[in-house]
């Protein structure tokens, strides 16, 4: 005890003399700070284990030091974290403590992600971590959809997507690329980082690799993603193969890569990932005050993220941070169902499906990596499976956008979704109930140029509100403007 705190008082002062004390910046401030204020020792662990092996039987375990993204029997993994040490401390501090940190710019705890650190990556040192202080997402009161097109009064939107990278996939990656950084310092073979994408997971690897210096390899389907999505790998440096196949080809081809190869898997196969997206969970029910909501609805694809809400609010259950959990439901575009169907039979039999194109690009994908994760989040929070066709979610995207939103079309098959669950009486008018947003509209531009423009083959585009082209004369402008204004309604 003697001897640590000699050295820590020796590189105190150390930095001291060098000017440490008048930290240049918050990075170097946090350093300072454990320095001289060493933080509590405490016992907070987490490892990898089999995903859903019974913990008393099972013994297979692995640092998160290792490169493994299956279990011994080829099954998916979870980062299981060391709940009784964290039961140490009750609900009351956990929540005190996730609070006191919102807001502010200590470094990484400005992250809302890093908030939580005790409860992501329990033993990084925060010099490693590659944060863009993401998370701390809106979550929007849809109080004029709520109330014109499904008669709620407490609908909110949490936008995931109004983030760094234009989605929810910032929360996840900042987890992974910090430990990739940290196994690098260890000097661990990891020459890059790769993924395989419909445009957001890319986009989000490019960046963070980006601001650490760390190259990253991404396999996009060729001309199944939106041209923003596209762009921003590209302009982030990365290493960009455009490959003549689906979202699902690329998925297996990256798995068979990074088998052979010493790029690390940043696709959310990759449990690390699902750790940072869970705070967005945490979250929601830190900014209704630890009040649970009765509904969430998340859009899902390759279903990391289903589970990763699912796994944020059990630990607050877990925790004593609240004393339920949501229902949640999953939703997914009819061009693109596996999960629906296998809800839709019981649970009987899991079969992949060809995913078809669809305007939720993002969200194409018939072989989903993390089905069993899925399965699992749903059968414990007595959730819910529904889908949109491609009609339904461009509506519910203009019908959304006319009240003040700019949506992705995933978060149009969520609110799809909302509205099947409403019509049929499930969901209650007065039932607390939050969508999950997952990508910014402005990434899917094109779609909605399609749909404002009638310009979709089969498609009504009820809600479509094209441009008015105009002679450049003020009684041709005073003509349309009458018309326009005869039709408005009157308060
Ligand atoms: C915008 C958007 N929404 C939803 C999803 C679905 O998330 P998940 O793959 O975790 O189910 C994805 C990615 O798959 C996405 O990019
Ligand atoms: N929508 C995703 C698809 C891959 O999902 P992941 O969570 O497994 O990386 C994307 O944007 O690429």
């Amino acid at each position: 005890m003697m001897k640590t705190i000699t050295t820590y008082s020796l590189i105190a002062f150390i930095l001291r003399r060098h000017g440490g004390n008048k930290s240049s910046n918050i990075r170097d401030k946090a350093r300072h700070q454990n320095l001289t204020n060493p933080p509590q020792i405490n016992n907070f662990s987490a490892k990898y284990v089999p995903f859903g092996a019974d913990p008393d039987t099972s013994t297979e375990s692995y640092s998160l030091d290792e490169i493994v993204y299956r279990s011994q029997s080829g099954g998916l993994l979870d980062v299981q974290h060391d709940l009784s040490a964290l039961k140490a401390f009750p609900g009351s501090y956990w929540r005190a403590l996730f609070d006191s940190r919102v807001g502010k710019r200590t470094w990484p705890y400005g992250s809302g992600v890093w908030s939580k650190k005790e409860w992501v990556l329990p033993d990084i040192s925060s010099d490693d971590i590659v944060s863009a202080f993401e998370g701390n997402t809106n979550l929007f009161w849809a109080e004029r959809f709520g109330k014109q097109f499904l008669g709620m009064n407490d609908l909110w939107v949490k936008h995931c997507g109004i983030s760094h990278t234009g989605s929810f996939k910032d929360l996840g990656m900042t987890v992974l690329v910090s430990q990739v950084n940290r196994l690098r310092k260890m000097n661990k073979p990891v020459v890059g980082v790769g993924c395989a994408s419909t445009g957001d997971t890319s986009a989000a690897l490019s960046a963070y690799c980006a601001s650490a210096g760390i190259p990253s390899i991404v396999f996009l389907p060729a001309n199944k993603i939106s041209i923003a999505q596209l762009v921003q790998p590209i302009a982030n440096g990365a290493f960009v193969l455009s490959i003549d196949t689906d979202f699902d080809g690329c998925m297996k081809l990256i798995r068979e890569v990074t088998s052979e190869l010493p790029i690390y898997l940043a696709n959310s196969l990759n449990s690390l990932r699902l750790e940072g997206q869970k705070t967005a969970a945490i979250e929601i029910l830190q900014q209704f005050d630890w009040e649970v909501p009765e509904w969430v609805i998340i859009p899902g694809g390759n279903l990391g993220n289903i589970y990763a809400f699912y796994k944020g609010f059990h630990m607050c259950k877990e925790l004593g941070l609240v004393d339920k959990i949501p229902r949640l439901v999953c939703a997914q575009a009819a061009n693109a169902n596996p999960l629906y169907l296998y809800y839709k039979s019981a649970w009987d039999e899991f079969k992949a499906v060809k995913a078809n194109s669809t305007f939720a690009s993002a969200i194409q994908i018939g072989d989903p990596v993390s089905i069993d994760r899925a399965v699992y989040a749903l059968k414990k929070s007595d959730g819910i499976v529904e889908e949109a066709t491609e009609e339904e979610l461009m509506d519910a995207m203009a019908m959304a956008d006319s009240t003040g939103m700019f949506i992705c079309p995933h978060t149009g098959v969520a609110l799809t979704a909302l509205m099947k669950l409403r019509k049929s009486g499930v969901i209650g008018a007065t039932d607390r109930t939050v969508v999950v947003s997952t990508a910014h509209g402005l990434k899917f531009t094109q779609s909605k140029i399609d749909y404002h423009s009638n310009n979709i083959k089969e498609m009504a585009c009820r809600y479509a509100n094209p441009p008015v082209s105009v002679a450049a004369d003020f009684g041709s402008v005073m003509d349309v403007l009458k018309k326009y204004l005869s039709k408005t309604p009157k308060y």
